[in-house]
């Protein structure tokens, strides 16, 4: 029925103070600023073209260029990839050659995989580009820069000459994704100013000479580094709106069950239900938190980095590759069982889940591949671990790598299945798994004569090794995070709760990481199950004020499924009947098509 709140018996079930957990969830960033940023970005791409040219241009060509872009007199496009190269960023073919008669730079596309293509925005609506491209001088390729290309005229919109533009087509399913125009460009000798080179890490002078930057080259990165952190969170808001969904639906749901009359059982009060939806439940939290934790970490290095201080850039790097890695590969994997706990009705577009996965699974594809990020992350560890010996000691989130020898001898001294709520005690268990596989990696590295041979052969044990780093990075995050004061009656017990409930579910699913590297015995994995099935029980009664918690109008989740009342049954109907399809009683075709196989005589009895 209309108005009445069919999750109002959940809601009454609350052990903590909702409103606080509203404010938890909210941190320092809102969802729907960054959604309604994204909501901009799906049409244009003002996400990275502006950040890249805040990162990459003098004061000078900022002064000319970011009016222009903050009032959408122009439009811009981030266009680095190419139809051959998208990962490597440093075999990008497009070129970039100085002519010292003209001052100018000729951009060309030499090859066909030289095209830029996945640019979004490139495709119909961008007026300028933020090109990646070879810088030659003589002759001399001096790697990729960016440069700055009108594309369109602003009077009328079209292509300017030496431009091919074209969008690359649909992309996965009926996605939203395809409102965005990612686009394909083609450079046919198309001359720019010098000074339309992006000159602040390094310039090409009048007379042709090139200056190279006096600060690391990765910053000309920047952009990249800046957009995963952002992902991150994302990527806690694109889970927890699965989840919403998701939980509130097993709530309403009803399967089975029934005695006497009695009314069937609700699909959460399933324990197989639970142990797949209590995990993504409490990650969608563990995520937001360690995304607050890497948005400060970020901004602390765009500190240090005006202070010319860059100690923290290669942590940055491979904090936000990671972390971008684990968290969005969590999210989309994530948002797929949340379909699938909703049942058929999850696979109903009205349930919003199917949209949300085709726009949401390109994360662990765009702004890095998940596992090249995962390989620079282990190209880190590597290189960590291989400064231990020279006696540098390693600090913020591989501190744990310079207590190696100690962890090397650990073995977890849990006895009863409580004592894998002890922090501490988790902690040291994740330290122990990630030091013990990266420490394995660099042993077996050295038996290579060649390094990038045997990183090469060693990668999908060092992916393992850079998983297993990031995901003690998030348990340890989220901890630090119940280490604040945090009020409210209950609010930080049932965080704690979901805390656990992460750590253990990890702990649950690479237990082979945790025995092959002998950091806990069989019984005490089996103790740390036994805890997870407890923890569950403990979450149950709280899991709908948990999701509440997110603070995601209807509007926002555009879900039947997961509307806040519940009233489920009526309005899956409902929308069901706004289906064109529905519109006539017989549909199109009918009377041309099968009617007359319907109207056949039968042949000897048969069709
Ligand atoms: C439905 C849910 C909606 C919810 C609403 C939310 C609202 C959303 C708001 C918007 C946010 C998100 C949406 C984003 C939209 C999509 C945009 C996508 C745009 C793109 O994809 S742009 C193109 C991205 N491309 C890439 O990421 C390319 C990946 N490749 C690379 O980064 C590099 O090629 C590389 C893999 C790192 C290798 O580079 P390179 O060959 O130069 O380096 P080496 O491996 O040899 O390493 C050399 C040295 O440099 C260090 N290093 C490398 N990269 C960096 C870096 N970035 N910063 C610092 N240092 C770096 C590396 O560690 C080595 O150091 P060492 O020499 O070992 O000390
Ligand atoms: C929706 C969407 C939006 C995008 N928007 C933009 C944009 O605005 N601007 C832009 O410039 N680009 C954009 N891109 C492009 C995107 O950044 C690239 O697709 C991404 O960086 C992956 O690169 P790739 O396509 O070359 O993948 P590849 O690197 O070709 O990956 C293919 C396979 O090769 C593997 N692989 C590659 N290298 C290695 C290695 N060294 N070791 C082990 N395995 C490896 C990968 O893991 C993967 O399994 C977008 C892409 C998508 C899907």
């Amino acid at each position: 029925m209309e108005g009445v709140d069919h999750l109002a018996h959940e809601r009454n079930k609350a052990q903590f103070d909702v409103a606080v957990m509203k404010a938890v969830w909210a941190g320092s960033r809102d969802a729907y600023e960054l959604f309604h940023r994204f909501s901009r970005l799906v049409a244009n791409d003002p996400e990275m073209f502006i950040p890249a040219i805040k990162a990459q241009a003098t004061e000078e060509q900022q002064k000319q260029w970011l009016p222009l872009a903050n009032k959408m007199k122009i439009i811009g496009s981030y266009t680095q990839t190419e139809l051959g190269h998208g990962s490597n960023v440093r075999g990008l073919e497009t070129t970039a050659t100085f002519d010292p008669k003209t001052d100018e730079f000729v951009l060309n596309s030499p090859t066909l995989t030289a095209t830029k293509w996945w640019p979004g925005g490139l495709g119909k609506i961008a007026t300028h580009a933020l090109a990646h491209a070879r810088l030659i001088i003589d002759d001399k390729d001096y790697g990729v820069h960016g440069f700055l290309v009108q594309l369109r005229s602003l009077d009328d919109h079209l292509t300017l000459p030496g431009i091919t533009i074209g969008d690359i087509g649909m992309k996965y399913g009926s996605g939203a994704y395809n409102t965005m125009d990612n686009g394909s460009l083609i450079f046919d000798h198309v001359r720019i100013p010098r000074n339309q080179m992006l000159m602040r890490l390094s310039q090409v002078t009048r007379e042709g000479k090139y200056v190279p930057s006096n600060v690391p080259r990765q910053l000309s990165y920047g952009t990249m580094v800046y957009v995963r952190q952002k992902i991150v969170f994302d990527a806690s808001i694109a889970l927890s709106r699965a989840v919403c969904i998701s939980t509130r639906y097993s709530a309403v749901r009803r399967q089975f069950g029934s005695h006497n009359g009695s009314p069937e059982t609700q699909v959460i009060d399933y324990k197989t239900q639970q142990a797949r939806l209590f995990p993504l439940l409490a990650s969608a939290y563990a995520i937001r938190f360690v995304s607050e934790w890497l948005n400060s970490f970020y901004k602390d290095l765009l500190q240090r980095l005006e202070a010319k201080d860059f100690s923290t850039l290669p942590e940055a790097h491979a904090c936000t590759a990671g972390l971008k890695s684990i968290t969005t590969s969590v999210a989309a994997d994530g948002i797929e069982e949340c379909r699938k706990l909703c049942g058929g009705h999850g696979y109903l577009t009205s349930s919003g889940l199917p949209e949300l996965s085709a726009v949401y699974i390109p994360a662990c594809t765009y702004e890095g591949d998940n596992v090249v990020m995962l390989l620079q992350v282990a190209r880190y560890l590597m290189k960590t671990i291989s400064q231990l010996k020279s006696g540098n000691k390693p600090v913020g989130t591989t501190a744990y790598l310079g207590r190696a020898e100690q962890l090397m001898q650990y073995h977890s001294d849990v006895l009863r299945a409580e004592d894998w709520l002890k922090p501490n005690v988790v902690v040291e268990a994740f330290e122990a798994r990630a030091a013990r596989m990266s420490m394995a990696c660099a042993q077996n590295l050295s038996k290579f004569n060649n390094p990038e041979d045997g990183f090469q052969e060693l990668s999908a044990d060092l992916v393992e090794a850079a998983t297993a780093h990031c995901q003690l990075i998030i348990v340890s995050k989220f901890i630090e995070k119940l280490q604040q004061d945090i009020p409210g009656k209950g609010v930080k017990e049932q965080l704690g709760v979901l805390r656990s409930i992460y750590a253990l579910f990890l702990l649950h699913k690479h237990i082979g990481d945790f025995l092959s590297t002998d950091c806990i015995t069989p019984k005490q994995g089996y103790l740390a199950n036994e805890q997870l099935r407890s923890l569950y029980s403990q979450v149950r009664p709280n899991a709908i004020a948990l999701v509440d918690a997110f603070n995601y109008t209807d509007h926002f989740l555009s879900s039947v499924l997961g509307r806040y009342d519940g009233n489920v049954y009526p309005k899956l109907y409902e929308e069901a009947w706004k289906d064109p399809l529905n519109d006539t009683s017989i549909p199109d075709g009918f009377h041309e098509y099968v009617q007359p196989m319907l109207k056949q005589p039968l042949h000897h009895g048969r069709l």
